[in-house]
């Protein structure tokens, strides 16, 4: 039986474009049989379609929208059930495997409690303990190269999904080194970018074993 995936976007989708290409290259362990995107602009959504894979968007606004600024006790509800009608969703396509392919919001307890045997992987663009929790970690890597003009060792990892955000066990790692003043962020993103584009699906196939 093919291992299921279901990846979890919010934006372009060029790692989920990564996943495609390797399945396409018989080397991805698993067939993607959703793909779930936090905002409906996500062009990610168009990659999926282009590839006959269905999508959903699951969009925390429209849990919220009705809401005041100000109504914390009413947004914390909302985003409870926002969570727990994601967690619905996705078990519907009973996964084998969970990937958050720029997946931009935190998932919470009450979504980590419904999903609870599938395995969770998140790409974050930094290295273990470094910029934690943030959705700007590759300007910040950059920034802080530039800010102490000394090299940087940086990159990007694949993890476990945990409740404490970044900080589950690392499935791949892959370190670059930025120096000062030689690229610019932009030439820093797109090395970086190509190698979060190998590392999901060198993570996928850990995970789920060679090409089934
Ligand atoms: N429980 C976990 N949830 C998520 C993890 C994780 O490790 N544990 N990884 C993240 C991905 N991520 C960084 O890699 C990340 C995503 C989102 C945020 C964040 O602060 N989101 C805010 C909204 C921010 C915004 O709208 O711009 C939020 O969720 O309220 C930080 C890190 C995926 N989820
Ligand atoms: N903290 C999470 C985070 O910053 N994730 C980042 O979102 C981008 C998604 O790109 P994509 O939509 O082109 O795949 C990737 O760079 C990924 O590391």
């Amino acid at each position: 039986m093919t291992p299921r995936i279901v990846v979890l976007i919010s934006g372009s989708g060029s790692n989920l474009q990564a996943l495609i290409d390797a399945r396409s290259r018989n080397e991805l362990p698993g067939e993607i049989v959703k793909v779930v995107s936090s905002s409906k602009k996500a062009y990610g959504l168009e990659r999926a379609a282009q590839n006959g894979i269905p999508t959903h968007v699951h969009s925390l606004y429209t849990y919220t929208k009705a809401l005041g600024k100000e109504d914390r006790t009413g947004r914390t509800e909302a985003r409870r059930k926002f969570e727990i009608d994601l967690a619905s969703v996705i078990n519907k396509d009973k996964p084998d495997l969970i990937v958050c392919a720029g997946w931009l919001l935190i998932l919470g307890p009450d979504f980590l409690k419904e999903i609870d045997q599938v395995p969770i992987i998140n790409l974050h663009p930094a290295l273990p303990g470094a910029f934690d929790g943030t959705t700007h970690a590759i300007e910040m890597a950059w920034q802080k190269c530039q800010d102490e003009q000394k090299p940087l060792t940086a990159g990007c990892m694949v993890h476990y999904v945990i409740q404490e955000v970044d900080q589950g066990k690392p499935v791949v790692i892959k370190k670059l080194e930025i120096l000062p003043g030689q690229e610019t962020l932009e030439q820093y993103e797109q090395r970086l970018h190509a190698q979060e584009h190998v590392a999901i699906v060198e993570a996928v196939q850990q995970i789920l074993g060679p090409q089934s």
